[in-house]
């Protein structure tokens, strides 16, 4: 227990406007002297402002420092000139007359009108708070007359909130810091003393009228009001709002001296309970109460005029505020609260001093704010305030703490534990929830496990992206293979039998396409390590992960399957290829065929001769198919490289192979159906060799024989079994009139134009074997078709000496039927038809002439230019004297097809062999160049001989198996067009 004495504190509010206005100016005239000087007897003017001053107010208090004041000091001026103080306005206006009484105060805090409300806060309330929450009793009240500021002190307003939200606010945070300390129970009560009668200001129901609310007093001499309603704010802006609340249902009304005077006194009741919440055998409880109260201005009748319910109000204001003086006074008399048990306070006279009975005089601290106006206006209850007020602060109180002292039960420490163990369960919650239970080092292990397994699962996604890449580029040639395989089955389907076993070779050799399987680009998943796995974030983390590198995955995999499906769109070019292998099939046999037989009658240098030309022209024809496919063909294209070679082939020498469909397109008309009706004798030669088998050369150097079966020997074979785009390829072009061809003319040709040459030795086996009727020519002259005959083989030297016997033994009769100039003449006439010809004769020299395409059944894919068949004036031609008897050659010139003349001289000898039937000029002619012919393919170039042995369509010679030659084209001219 600590005795201790009421706080007093005094609050000087400040002068309203209304009190500025009415200041009274400082007087600084000389007064009169009355002898001549200025301190003679007032003048008029004096006597007019002294007037005037009964109106103004004055300043009657003046703070010294923070704890002394002055009350009704003496002005300024008086005290500088050291003359007696002046009677002041209000002397006047209360007619006291009294000099100023200038007396000092001494209080625990002055606070001037300049003072701020937390500036009184801290410098009243704050202090006590430590000692309500450690169970001492406080008690606020202000106390002054109307209109002074006790409300705004106490309350204030929204925007300069007063002691009440200070307090709570203050009070908040002191419990929010010692909330691991201390468990802390703030209730709170708000009630108004109204005519003697207690109201609940914070109950929604209105306490109803009458008696009001009982005070009552319990054993511990506290005094508690009944059936008041306690609130437990959880803010200080709660409480605000509540006090807010309560003050619109406390009584105010309008006085004279305050627009809005309280009615009532007003008691905010504040229940701390506080205990530790360290658990212990004895448990420790603090309880305090803190009273802040807003008492009722004291007034005077006189000064207020108030009337009716207005004056009983001030009555009973004034009744319990001097019941308050009463036991202030007794309190004082008695020494305070030490001597209070033998002397009597009377604070039952009102329900104020019982309400308030130990915030005065018991176990309380109590700070009493005296509110007090500085208006001259309010010089008597300033003045009586200011002598209660330093009354009250010689009241002593002893204040001891409020301590419950509380042992356990047993029962208690059962429900201690439980507590705390619900506490350290919350706890360890409120630690997973925010991941602090793991610790720095387990945080660092987990991201390093979390790492690895990241670094294995880009290695395992690098892995398979390589493998996807190295899929998608073998998947190319994969996709060419299925599209060469796709267009070799539907040939398959669509051919005759012989092609259909060739194609069926290809298609067993060429490869299958393996499709990949479906999770080739499925990222596996590298299994976590069970610290991971056991952890959502971490498991979350690599799933993320996982499906980053699959997406990156997925992303290869499309750009893959797009180069794929470029690739595929690239291969269905093999398509083409099936027809350019097809075609190369067919002529790769002819040219066996042509091999075989031309092998038993060629000496060793023509075959060497032969293959290499063969070669040379097999390979501009590919490029010339090449090129007219607009696709470069390599060659290690697999429907070509792919195709065996049986043993029984390598009887024709390797070298002798033909290269590209150029040379098949040209050998499949030796086998085309047509010609075999037309050439028996060809017919006859395949028949005896017959027994060689189909194959397709090997252009690839590791060419290795393979087991596949071979076809035999093509047979002719019809339009429509042709693939779709050989049969494309072999559309019938549009129909062309046959050339107009002229008439063989002799005439003469130097005869150092025609050099001599060498002839090959079957040049004439190869001529027209059809039967013709011969008109001039002896029986012995004319061509052995057919079978070959050895005996008849111009080329053989002994053959040549008996057939130039043979002409010397008739001179008498080729006299008579040659036409001068012409014995010498070549015969290197265009394979020109005369437009007088005869019909007929057209049409068997188009049966000699295999080179009308129109009807081929077999046209080889080559689109390389074509001779036309219309007469082309040639420049060349122009240059040279035409013979009169026929007219100038149309045909198209060797020089302007660049090497036809090979095709003319093959025209040439079927022509002059051939010709079944003609006039007698006609015959004449014949007959002499039938009898020169050994000389003349003595002459003819090796090309020419070529084309003549491979009978080339003139549509096709110049460019696929002519070599052009300047020197073969300067005899053909010279042959063409004798002067
Ligand atoms: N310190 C101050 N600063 C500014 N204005 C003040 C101050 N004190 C009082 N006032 C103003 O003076 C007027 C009267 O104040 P207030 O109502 O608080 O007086 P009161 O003592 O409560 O009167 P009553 O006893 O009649 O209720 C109010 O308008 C208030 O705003």
């Amino acid at each position: 227990m600590t005795e201790s004495s009421i706080q007093v504190a005094v609050r000087i509010r400040p002068l309203n406007a209304r009190e500025v206005s009415l200041l009274a100016p400082v007087d600084t005239s000389q007064p009169f002297q009355g002898d001549g000087g200025l301190a003679g007897s007032p003048s008029k003017a004096q006597n007019a402002i002294a007037a005037m001053r009964t109106n103004y107010i004055r300043n009657i208090l003046s703070p010294v420092d923070d704890r002394v004041l002055v009350f009704d000091p003496a002005e300024p001026a008086a005290q500088i000139r050291g003359q007696k103080q002046q009677p002041t306005t209000h002397m006047h206006i209360h007619g006291n007359g009294r000099r100023a009484r200038d007396v000092r105060y001494a209080f625990d805090r002055v606070f001037p009108p300049t003072t701020t409300q937390q500036e009184v806060y801290r410098g009243t309330v704050e202090p006590m708070l430590t000692g309500l929450l450690s169970g001492f009793n406080a008690s606020v009240f202000a106390y002054g007359a109307t209109g002074c500021g006790k409300t705004h002190t106490i309350s204030g307003s929204s925007e300069d909130p007063g002691l009440i939200f200070l307090t709570m606010r203050g009070l908040y945070e002191r419990i929010e810091e010692d909330r691991d300390q201390y468990e802390t129970h703030v209730r709170l009560s708000y009630l108004e003393i109204y005519n003697e009668t207690i109201r609940d200001l914070l109950s929604p129901t209105p306490t109803p009228p009458g008696p009001g609310l009982a005070l009552r007093e319990d054993a511990a001499s506290k005094i508690s009001v009944v059936g008041i309603t306690e609130h437990i704010p959880e803010s200080p802006e709660q409480v605000l709002e509540m006090i807010t609340e309560g003050n619109k249902r406390r009584t105010q009304s309008p006085t004279e001296a305050n627009a809005v005077s309280s009615r009532s006194h007003a008691v905010l009741q504040l229940n701390v309970t506080r205990k530790p919440r360290t658990a212990g055998t004895v448990e420790e409880m603090s309880s305090a109460s803190l009273n802040i109260i807003d008492l009722a201005g004291s007034e005077r009748a006189s000064a207020t005029n108030n009337q009716g319910m207005r004056m009983k109000e001030g009555a009973n204001i004034n009744r319990s505020l001097l019941a308050l003086g009463s036991c202030i006074n007794a309190l004082c008399q008695t020494g305070g609260a030490r001597n209070v048990k033998g002397r009597h306070i009377p604070y039952r006279n009102s329900k104020l001093t019982r309400l308030l009975k130990f915030s005065l005089g018991g176990n309380c601290k109590t700070v009493m704010i005296v509110c007090v106006s500085p208006s001259s206006a309010h010089y008597e209850e300033t003045h009586n305030t200011l002598k209660y007020a330093n009354q009250a602060k010689n009241i002593q109180t002893k204040v001891t703490r409020n301590l419950l002292h509380i042992d356990r039960h047993v029962a208690q420490y059962v429900q201690a534990i439980a507590s705390l163990r619900q506490e350290v369960q919350e706890l360890k919650e409120k630690l997973a929830s925010t991941g602090g239970a793991d610790t720095p080092a387990e945080r660092r292990k987990r991201d390093a496990l979390l790492a690895d397994a990241t670094h294995q699962l880009q290695d395992a996604a690098t892995a398979q992206r390589d493998a996807l890449r190295q899929a998608a580029t073998d998947a190319a040639p994969l996709h060419a293979a299925e599209a060469v395989r796709s267009a070799l089955r539907d040939a398959v389907d669509t051919s005759a039998a012989p092609d259909r076993a060739i194609l069926e070779s290809l298609l067993a050799q060429t490869p299958d396409v393996v499709a990949p399987p479906e999770d080739t680009y499925r990222l596996a998943a590298i299994p976590l390590p069970p610290a991971l796995a056991a952890d959502t974030t971490y498991t979350a983390l690599y799933a993320a992960r996982h499906a980053h590198f699959e997406a990156n995955l997925a992303a290869e995999a499309r750009a893959a399957a797009l180069q794929a499906a470029r690739q595929l769109l690239q291969d269905t070019i093999g398509r083409r290829l099936i027809d350019l292998a097809l075609g190369t099939a067919h002529a790769t046999q002819a040219l066996r065929s042509a091999a075989a037989r031309l092998d038993n009658d060629l000496t060793d240098d023509d075959r060497v001769a032969l293959a290499a030309d063969l070669r040379a022209a097999g390979e501009r024809g590919t490029a010339a198919l090449q090129q007219a496919m607009g696709a470069h063909v390599p060659d290690n294209v697999p429907v070509v490289r792919k195709v065996a070679h049986p043993s029984p082939a390598r009887r024709v020498r390797p070298s002798l192979g033909p290269r590209s469909t150029g040379d098949a397109a040209r050998f499949m008309r030796l086998a085309s159906p047509r010609r075999r009706t037309l050439r028996p004798s060809i017919a006859a030669r395949h028949r005896n060799i017959g027994g060689t088998p189909l194959v397709v050369p090997d252009t690839a150097k590791d060419a290795k024989p393979s087991a596949a079966p071979t076809a035999p020997t093509v047979p002719p074979k019809p339009r429509a079994s042709l693939a779709p785009g050989v049969q494309k390829s072999l559309a019938p072009r549009p129909s062309v009139a046959p050339a107009p061809r002229r008439s063989v003319v002799p005439t003469d040709v130097p005869a150092r134009a025609v050099e001599p040459k060498k002839a090959p030795a079957d040049l004439r086996r190869t001529l027209p074997d059809r039967p013709r009727k011969p008109v001039t020519a002896p029986a012995d002259s004319v061509r052995k078709p057919a079978v070959f005959d050895k005996a008849a083989e111009p080329s053989l030297p002994e053959n040549r000496a008996a057939e130039r016997r043979a002409a010397e033994r008739r001179p008498e009769k080729r006299s008579a039927e040659v036409v001068p100039g012409a014995a010498r003449a070549p015969p290197a006439a265009p394979p020109a038809v005369s437009r007088t010809r005869p019909e007929s004769d057209t049409r068997s020299m188009r049966h000699a002439l295999p080179s009308d395409t129109s009807d081929d059944p077999v046209q080889p894919v080559s689109t390389s230019p074509v001779a036309s068949t219309e007469p082309v004036h040639s420049p060349t031609l122009s240059k040279r004297p035409t013979s009169p008897a026929r007219p100038p050659s149309t045909s198209p010139s060797a020089a302007s097809r660049g090497g036809t003349g090979v095709k003319r001289r093959g025209l040439f000898e079927r022509q002059f062999l051939a010709r079944p039937e003609t006039n007698d000029g006609d015959s004449t002619m014949d007959s002499l160049l039938h009898t020169d012919l050994a000389d003349l393919s003595a002459q003819l170039p090796r090309e020419d001989w070529q084309a003549s042995l491979l009978d080339t369509p003139r549509r096709t010679s110049s460019s696929f198996f002519t070599t052009p030659s300047p020197r073969g084209h300067r005899s053909r001219e010279s042959r063409e067009m004798p002067a």
